[in-house]
């Protein structure tokens, strides 16, 4: 069962463009060649294995690394809010949810409230943190982020420790986001199915962007739709692609046939724009990992 999924075309500023980007540590390349924007009110969500260099491109577009190689431009000013994958929290010490909110700077109180309605934990600001079930705890962090009014925020797996419906619950709120604070937003995900319906543009990284397009085809596989059911399915999309070469920790590719280049051919099988074309082969195997 497919579904179109209307084309969006965001029309707003360009807010940060990355252009061959790649990052080198102790001569191995984390990522290579990462080419995306992010546009006023866009949603772009980065996929991809562990370890495949989403948080590496996510961090070159904030300007938290510097790439190595190619280029990445931010417009003057820009303003990111960013839910890291990972806090560096002293999970020992008493914290509210109030307090969490202006740990790095204060924040007039009228912003904290908003920020705290809009994320629907107003009712949670003395709760203390440690209490917060996986959900609230990430809607605290996003309440954190957006209440400075970001240009770009950027929400490092933020469904992680969170079940199906929570899940939901959030991209829900991510879309809400999006259309009352006309944000871009950029997305990662290490789940390599499940993308959001609204996601303007996926991009597949393996090291390398392996792929992009629209979500044009919402999917409901038999086995998504057994364990999950209908309503999942019309607020979840499925990304699908295959792979064709595996990248080599020194930055070469090998291909199918074994042959290795410096870089990967533009006619390979996995670089191919989805925008146009529905796939129904959810099918990501574990070739495409790092060798
Ligand atoms: N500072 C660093 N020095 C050396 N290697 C690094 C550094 N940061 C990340 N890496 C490595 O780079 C690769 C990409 O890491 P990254 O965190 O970007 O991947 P990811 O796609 O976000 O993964 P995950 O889904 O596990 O969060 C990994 O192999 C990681 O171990």
């Amino acid at each position: 069962m497919m579904r179109e999924v209307s084309d969006r075309t965001p029309g707003g500023e360009t807010l940060v463009t990355l252009k061959g980007a790649g990052v080198n540590r102790g001569g191995r390349w984390l990522v290579r060649g990462v080419d995306f924007s992010v546009r006023r009110g866009e949603i772009v969500t980065l996929i991809g294995p562990n370890g495949s260099g989403k948080s590496t491109s996510a961090k070159m577009a904030i300007g938290v690394v510097r790439p190595d190689e190619g280029a990445v431009a931010r417009v003057p000013g820009l303003k990111v809010g960013y839910v890291p994958q990972k806090l560096s929290i002293d999970w020992t010490l008493p914290l509210t949810v109030r307090r969490l909110m202006t740990l790095t700077g204060p924040l007039p109180e009228r912003e904290i409230a908003a920020a705290l309605d809009a994320t629907g934990i107003r009712h949670m600001e003395k709760a203390e943190v440690q209490t917060l079930s996986g959900g609230e705890f990430q809607r605290a962090l996003m309440a954190r982020a957006i209440a400075r009014k970001p240009d770009l925020l950027v929400l490092d797996e933020p469904v992680q420790g969170v079940d199906f419906s929570g899940e939901i619950a959030l991209y829900e709120l991510i879309r809400k986001i999006r259309a009352e604070q006309g944000c871009g937003i950029l997305l990662i995900s290490h789940d390599l199915h499940v993308v959001m319906a609204e996601t303007d543009t996926v991009i597949c990284l393996n090291g390398h962007v392996c792929c992009r397009g629209t979500p044009h085809a919402v999917s409901a596989s038999e086995e998504y739709l057994r364990l999950f059911g209908p309503t999942a399915a019309r607020a979840l999309a499925v990304y699908s692609h295959n792979h064709d070469h595996v990248h080599l920790p020194d930055g070469r590719v090998q291909h199918a046939d074994g042959s290795i280049t410096e870089h990967c051919h533009p006619d390979d099988g996995h670089h191919h724009d989805h925008d146009h074309e529905p796939h129904r082969d959810h099918a990501h195997t574990g070739e495409d990992r790092h060798a």
